[in-house]
């Protein structure tokens, strides 16, 4: 006899493998579970307790005993004869679950003549089985539905008489006993004979399965599914949806073991870049990613050129560089990537987009000219992306280089030279001489030590785009820094919401390859679309999935460019505190001078409310450029101006992104708004609506008229009853009433786009050519 498991064996006689399991242990056989082994002569005593009631039947007529014996569970409890009298069975012992039906109140699967059972016989009446099938498989099934009506489900008569077919009436809620009566003989006779295909070990599923869907998985009927969950005190129908805990104890029934699938949104590229635990034995050391940023005119395109002139060509003889967005150079076998798109701009279009690629960014400060508007913004960018700064002290050969000024400089915005105490490290440089330039690699590779960055190159390729365009002759080409993996010509990849498989794969140097491994820039061809820069890629086990990702993320793309994203505003900010979106709130503070900015955020500093803090990331003097809305964009910021104006582009940016920009002319009245927009009480009744702008081309003056501003209207429209401003590089320089407006010598109540037109402001004659008169009413809003 080949050996068998509790389970088989409890298959084979009909049994729960609880009670056989409970059995072995009556018998002193030691068993744990329903996967044990049984031994031989196991099995023949098991053979001794339940084949006797069987001996000699067959399997038909087994079946056809037992709905005579008026049970239906009795498969599971009780087709042992009373005489039999095996050992551990006396016929009124106390103990065991598989008592007969006259003894006395204590098993859980006694005969239905007792009034104790669970699982007891229909014939008790239907609101008894109410009460007694969770009370009594309580624990088990707290979970379990119950929603069914039972009364109606409960139909006595239709268990007395039945087996699976009842059961099925019974479950379809036919007008019941007569339908039942009837179609009994004809539907059961010809299924007896039918053996149960064999259980799976193991099933899977996902979130639920209904009856059906589980009754097809385990091989049964779903009337026999249906019939264990009533024993469980489940009323459950064959659409029923089973929670996990329902599918887990039909299955432990069973003794199949069951799995809950866990499914990832393969379309969401972030997943793939959360990293899972890898073995610390896989991960190996990569190169640092280093931008470099700082004002205009300061260095950077000449340090960028002076590194790969020094580094790559000489290193590489023969080695044609070529412009791809990145390099590599290679420092004593230790090599850094730089990216080379000088400038915030871009690194910050790249986070806004969610790619944080830069381990490391080099601030080029010229040594002649100090610390400069750009170059605070450029920190402030690196600072918002938490990234480690160096400074490189430019133009040293200059004899008016001043490095300690510069040192001095940016003390103040926090980069504390390490001779001073701090902890950021300042190189001075001249990009034009190549001095210096190996102590500045000398540090990053210093700095990228500290950051321990790893990736593991036997996994599939993930990255992010740098540059993307289209080729006459060889379609989308883009170049990728691969972050971790190693990626191959021939993969199959995902890159933004475009796909396809590399082509080919071009380096820096021009030269073709076959791989790129971690921090590896590289350029491909092979993708059906051009992505943007900042775009995450990945590689997927074979193109149909890539294609399938690929065309979902460009629908979904599609679709979420239709409704727009959820920023922050002041008229949102409350909402989204309350949800917990918002716990910070990052403004940007622009002001027409310098003394003013630091005024504002001293004040906006102090704003004290609850649950909130106030985080000033960037302050500035001048116009609200394009730049401002790309960094608030990318910190989910709030850009306040005072006395200043966003210019075309940023206004541009600004509607575009959703970028909320608050502009005053009196401080208290900032203060008061945001204070209000974060308690959640800012009402704005009124909303300011610029109207159109005007340029004016010429000045006229007339005795008392004043000074008449030939304008030409460039944007919306002037109309007669507006509130002008006068703005003059950017900024505020009068705000108040128009007091004429006309076309030729006509009054005109409104002048459009396109058109010349003739402006006086009351009390306000200093205009000047090339000022913009900006047009505004005052508009209700709904809230
Ligand atoms: N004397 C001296 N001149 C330098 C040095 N580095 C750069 N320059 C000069 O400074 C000017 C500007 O340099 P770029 O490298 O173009 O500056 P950039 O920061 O890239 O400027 P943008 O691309 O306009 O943002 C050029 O005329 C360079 O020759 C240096 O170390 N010493």
């Amino acid at each position: 006899m080949t050996k068998l498991r509790v389970h088989e064996y409890a298959r084979k006689v009909n049994k729960s493998s609880r009670e056989v399991v409970e059995e072995l242990q009556k018998l002193n056989v030691p068993v744990t579970n329903h996967m044990s082994m049984l031994e031989s002569d196991a099995v023949s005593k098991l053979d001794s307790i339940y084949k006797r009631s069987t001996a000699g039947s067959t399997g038909a007529q087994q079946e056809k005993r037992q709905p005579s014996s008026n049970n239906r569970q009795n498969e599971n409890s009780r087709p042992k004869r009373p005489a039999s009298g095996s050992s551990n069975r006396p016929s009124n012992n106390s103990n065991g679950s598989s008592n007969r039906p006259s003894n006395n109140s204590n098993g859980p699967s006694n005969r239905p003549s007792n009034n104790n059972g669970p699982s007891n016989r229909p014939s008790n009446n239907s609101s008894n089985d109410q009460k007694s099938s969770p009370q009594q498989h309580g624990e088990k099934h707290k979970k379990g539905n119950q929603n069914r009506n039972m009364s109606q489900n409960n139909n006595n008569n239709n268990y007395n008489n039945k087996n699976k077919g009842g059961f099925n009436n019974n479950q379809r809620k036919k007008p019941g006993i007569h339908g039942g009566k009837r179609r009994h003989p004809k539907t059961h006779q010809p299924t007896i004979p039918q053996t149960p295909k064999e259980l799976p070990e193991k099933i899977t599923f996902y979130e639920s399965l209904s009856v059906a869907e589980l009754a097809k998985k385990l091989h049964r009927e779903p009337s026999e599914i249906i019939k264990k969950l009533f024993m469980l005190g489940v009323m459950a129908t064959i659409n029923q949806e089973l929670d996990k805990d329902a599918i887990e104890l039909i299955c432990a029934d069973y003794g199949v073991e069951v799995e809950e699938e866990v499914r990832i949104d393969k379309t969401d590229l972030d997943t793939y870049f959360e990293q899972e635990e890898i073995a610390e034995g896989d991960l190996e050391v990569r190169p640092p990613a280093v931008t470099i940023m700082g004002h205009v005119d300061h260095g950077k395109t000449t340090l960028l050129d002076s590194i790969r002139h020094t580094k790559v060509t000489a290193g590489e003889a023969g080695g044609i560089t070529q412009h791809i967005g990145a390099y590599q150079v290679n420092i004593d076998g230790k090599k850094i990537t730089f990216l080379d798109t000088p400038g915030h701009a871009a690194f910050t279009t790249m986070r806004a987009r969610g790619a944080s690629i830069t381990d490391l960014a080099i601030i080029v400060v010229a040594a002649d000219d100090g610390v400069m508007p750009q170059t605070v913004e450029a920190i402030n960018h690196a600072k918002a992306a938490e990234v480690p700064i160096i400074v490189a002290v430019n133009k040293m050969d200059k004899p008016t280089a001043n490095p300690d000024r510069v040192m001095q400089e940016l003390t103040e915005h926090g980069l504390v030279p390490e001779d001073w105490g701090g902890d950021t490290i300042f190189v001075p440089i001249s990009a034009l001489k190549g001095e210096g330039i190996d102590t500045l690699l000398e540090m990053i590779l210093l700095v990228a030590e500290v950051q321990e960055l790893k990736a593991n190159p036997n996994r599939p390729a993930i990255g992010t785009v740098i540059e993307a365009q289209l080729d006459k002759g060889r379609g989308s080409v883009a170049t990728l820094l691969v972050q971790d993996g190693t990626l191959r010509v021939g993969d199959p990849i995902v890159v933004g919401h475009a796909y396809g498989r590399v082509r080919a794969m071009v380096n820096d140097l021009g030269r073709r390859v076959k791989e790129a491994g971690p921090a590896t820039p590289v350029e491909i061809t092979g993708i059906n679309e051009v992505p943007q820069a900042g775009d995450r890629f990945v590689v997927f086990e074979d193109e149909k999935t890539a294609r399938q990702v690929g065309e979902s993320r460009s629908m979904t793309a599609i679709q979420a460019s239709r409704s727009e994203k959820q920023r922050v505003t002041l008229d949102n900010l409350f909402e989204q505190m309350s949800q917990g979106d918002v716990k910070e709130l990052n403004l940007i503070v622009k002001a027409d001078v310098q003394g003013t900015v630091e005024a504002m955020a001293a004040s906006l500093m102090k704003i004290d409310v609850e649950g909130v803090n106030v985080k000033i990331i960037h302050t500035g003097a001048g116009a609200i450029t394009e730049s401002d809305v790309t960094l608030a964009s990318a910190s989910n910021a709030i850009i306040i101006g005072f006395n200043v104006r966003p210019d075309v582009n940023a206004k541009r940016a600004a509607d575009e992104e959703g970028v909320d920009i608050r502009l005053h002319r009196i401080i208290y009245k900032v203060i008061e708004e945001i204070e209000a927009a974060m308690k959640g009480m800012l009402d704005p009744e009124f909303e300011e609506k610029i109207v159109g702008q005007a340029e004016v081309r010429q000045t006229i003056k007339v005795s008392k008229v004043g000074t008449i501003a030939g304008s030409y209207v460039t944007e919306g429209k002037i109309v007669r009853d507006a509130g002008v401003r006068v703005i003059r590089e950017g900024i505020v320089v009068f705000e108040g009433e128009l007091d004429s407006l006309k076309r030729f010598k006509d009054d005109a109540k409104e002048v459009a786009r396109g058109y010349e037109c003739g402006i006086t402001i009351k009390n306000y004659n200093d205009i000047k050519e090339g000022d913009i008169i900006e047009a505004f009413v005052m508009e209700e809003i709904k809230r």
